[in-house]
């Protein structure tokens, strides 16, 4: 059975107007993500991983070229409504976990479950943070908490919505190696669409597949499943 693409860009460009003139971070990219599938994201400093990325959260608009979320075209819907379509059916992780300082691990899950307007209830929340392991966390304040359990209220953030998709910018650039490794497993286990950035071969050889940017063109890919 051919499964849709969960992630489909076409031919897709995104020029930033500097100064200096203009700069071409992402250069005529062409990408089909099938659903339920993972995805590396990998290439050197300034190739264009992030800007790919915020192309595909629709944190960023194309200067050319399609971008599809899920059968809806990006670039045809409203600002509202894209925002709508990043709440409810992406989840987004970065480097840095951006947790609410003052709020508690299980209070800033529920926050997001508060801007996502889902029928969750909080409870949810505390059952996720169980699953991830950080049943005794759940109450403590994000510098209460190891650098690898911030992450995992991070994931548990972007998961509480039940994401179809999600993308997640170096989530492990700051952790050691074991947490690493725990925190790939976790968002592997919510058996989603993935697409992660990575500069770390381990975290990229457990994806299905892996493409490297290079001046903003896709120049190589390796993986199991077919594009
Ligand atoms: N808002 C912006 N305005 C102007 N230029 C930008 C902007 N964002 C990114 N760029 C430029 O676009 C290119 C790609 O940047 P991008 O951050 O996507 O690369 P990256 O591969 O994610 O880099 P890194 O691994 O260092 O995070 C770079 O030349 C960068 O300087």
């Amino acid at each position: 059975m051919i499964r849709p693409a969960a992630i489909d860009l076409q031919a897709v460009t995104k020029h930033y107007a500097t100064p200096a003139g203009s700069v071409r971070a992402v250069d005529g990219v062409t990408l089909a993500v099938e659903a339920g599938t993972s995805i590396a994201i990998t290439g050197f400093s300034g190739s264009g991983k992030s800007t790919l990325l915020g192309l595909i959260a629709g944190l960023e608009t194309p200067t050319s070229g399609r971008v599809t979320i899920g059968g809806e075209e990006l670039s045809r819907l409203s600002e509202r409504a894209r925002a709508r379509l990043r709440r409810r059916r992406l989840g987004l992780v970065f480097q840095s976990d951006n947790l609410q300082p003052y709020l508690s691990a299980q209070e800033n899950v529920g926050l997001q479950l508060a801007l996502c307007g889902t029928g969750d209830g909080y409870e949810r929340c505390l059952e996720l943070l169980v699953e991830l392991g950080l049943g005794n966390e759940a109450g403590k304040l994000p510098d209460q908490l190891s650098g690898g359990q911030r992450q995992r209220v991070a994931i548990a953030r972007a998961l509480i919505n039940r994401p179809a998709v999600i993308v997640a910018d170096e989530p492990t650039g700051s952790l050691d190696a074991d947490n690493s490794a725990a925190v790939v497993e976790l968002l592997l286990a919510a058996s989603t669409t993935l697409v992660v950035v990575t500069h770390d071969p381990e975290v990229a050889a457990r994806m299905d597949r892996t493409v490297a940017l290079r001046d903003g063109r896709l120049v190589a890919e390796q993986g199991c499943v077919s594009a």
